[in-house]
Parts: C-alpha cells; sequence; structure tokens
C-alpha cells in the first residue's frame, strides 16, 4: 500500500430516504489522478462529500463503508481534520467569498499554515495562476467565472493538499478556459498532488485521468484505466458523444448523448 494512497470500500450515502451512493468502491494511488464520470445524479458531488465529510452541510449522511488515506480512516473525522490529514475539496460551482479580495480567499485557505508556509503556498499557487497575483486587490465577485474557479482551486491548494478533491472544475466554462484550467490540474498532478477528478466532461476527464469509475444512479457501473474506458464502445457512446451511425439511424434521439458538448474543451 502506498504512503498517500486513497481507498474506498462500500461506501453508501444519503440524504434522509434518498440513497444516493451504494456500496462504492474505488482507489486513487498516491500522485495519481483518478476521474469519476457519469451524468446528473450519478452521485458524483455526494462521494466527494462524504470523502471531505462534508455531506451533514447537505442534509446527508454516509450509512456505510470505510474510508482510509495514508493508511488511517477518515471516517468519522471532522471535515478540518480530514484537511489536516491532506484532503482539499474544491466544491462545484466555484464557490469562492465574492466581497473578499483575492488575497485574502487564498488566505482563508491557508489558516491552518504556517507563515512560512503561508508565503511559499501563495508564491506556489501565483506560479500556476498568475492572473491571482495580478488580480491581488480585486474583490474575487468581480472575476471572470474561469478565474474564479482558478481561485476556487488556487485557494484549496493553500492548505498544500495531498489529494485534490475537484468537483466539475469545468462546469459552465467557455471551451478554452475549461482547456485552460485542465492544463492546470495536469500541472498540479505532475507536481506531486494527487487528484479524484468528478467531471461530466467525459473528453477532458479522460485525458487526464490514468484511471476512470462512471457512476450511474448511485453505483460503479464502469472502471478500469482511462485509456480503456476512452476506447470503449459503450462509453464512446454513452458519455463521449461519439455516434454509432447505425444507432443514429435507427434512432436519432437516443444516440446523441448530454454529456457530448464538452467534448472539444
Ligand atoms: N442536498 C440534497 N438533498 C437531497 N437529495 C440530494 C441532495 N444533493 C443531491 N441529492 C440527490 O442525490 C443524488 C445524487 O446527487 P449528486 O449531486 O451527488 O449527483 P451528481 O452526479 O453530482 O450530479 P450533477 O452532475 O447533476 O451535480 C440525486 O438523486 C440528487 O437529487
Amino acid at each position: 500500500m502506498s504512503a498517500a494512497a486513497l481507498h474506498v470500500r462500500g461506501l453508501t450515502a444519503g440524504y434522509g430516504p434518498v440513497t444516493a451512493l451504494r456500496d462504492v468502491s474505488l482507489d486513487v494511488p498516491e500522485g495519481a489522478c483518478v476521474a469519476v464520470l457519469g451524468g446528473n445524479g450519478a452521485g458524483k458531488s455526494t462521494l466527494l462529500r462524504a470523502l471531505s465529510r462534508t455531506l451533514a452541510f447537505h442534509g446527508g449522511a454516509a450509512t456505510a463503508g470505510t474510508v482510509t488515506f495514508a493508511g488511517r480512516p477518515l471516517h468519522g473525522l471532522p471535515p478540518d481534520r480530514v484537511v489536516v490529514a491532506g484532503l482539499c475539496h474544491v466544491p462545484e460551482g466555484r464557490q469562492v467569498f465574492a466581497r473578499m479580495t483575492v488575497e485574502d480567499n487564498l488566505r482563508a485557505g491557508a489558516l491552518t499554515a504556517a507563515r512560512g508556509g503561508r508565503a511559499a503556498a501563495v508564491r506556489r499557487v501565483h506560479e500556476l495562476f498568475p492572473v491571482l497575483a495580478e488580480r491581488a486587490g480585486q474583490r474575487a465577485g468581480l472575476l471572470s467565472g474561469g478565474e474564479q474557479q482558478m481561485l476556487a482551486v488556487a485557494r484549496a491548494l493553500m492548505a498544500s493538499p495531498r489529494l485534490l478533491l475537484l468537483d466539475e472544475p469545468s462546469l459552465g466554462l467557455a471551451p478554452l478556459m475549461a482547456a485552460r484550467i485542465a492544463d492546470t490540474v495536469r500541472e498540479i498532478n505532475a507536481q506531486g498532488t494527487s487528484v479524484l477528478l468528478v467531471e461530466q466532461n467525459a473528453a477532458l476527464a479522460l485525458r487526464l485521468a490514468s484511471h476512470a469509475y462512471v457512476l450511474e444512479v448511485g453505483e460503479v457501473a464502469i472502471e478500469g484505466p482511462a485509456g480503456e474506458l476512452a476506447a470503449s464502445d459503450e462509453v464512446r457512446r454513452r458519455y463521449l458523444g461519439v455516434v454509432d451511425e447505425q444507432a443514429a439511424a435507427d434512432a436519432p434521439a437516443a444516440a446523441v448523448p448530454h454529456l457530448a458538448r464538452w467534448e472539444d474543451a
């Protein structure tokens, strides 16, 4: 078992009577980028919330299963201890503090860091996202959507995570900006931070990840090396928008999957 690997076994979670995840098992080896794909409501965000122990903020709870990171159990820890253990979660929807400056948003991500560590973390995120250095004194709410997404990722990096949990970083961004965010995720991963990437943009995710899981109605339906999934007829048809011409002739509506829109990002 590698030092900072994540192992999830039999995770079941939901919101009151709604079971959103059922018996999910997955692994993120140390240093890897692993993708979780799936359509709307498949349970992707619930998975990340369960890992960061923030499900309760959404009225949910994990009801079964184990989560270990670097050999330590995470289930049962409060969210702040999960951050200290090395996991940082960037939720869907670029949740920056709109009225605070870019610089103060970054500081808020490093409250637990020592002063020297904080300065080094600021330097690192400014190198990754030069625009955040240029806009340091500007209110975060005035940044573009893509810049706010960069700030949300940068704020999580301020805690120097060993594993970054990213929820739909390309959502709502123009293809060019989505591609820039993808480049940065690749760079963050190349610098040694493991990444668990939740994406509806299957084409983008399969280019970044080495391994991927597809969730359907809360369960792992398909998993494998990203290259194999990208080549699989089922994944290509259902998640990559590759139209089977015969199927299109037989059933045109069913042959145009809803996940095709970001294919070019
Ligand atoms: N706060 C909540 N309260 C009740 N049910 C919820 C809540 N959040 C999500 N759900 C339900 O849990 C299931 C999984 O939702 P989840 O948001 O995890 O899916 P998702 O794959 O991230 O989808 P999307 O891509 O649309 O964000 C869905 O049936 C959803 O309606």
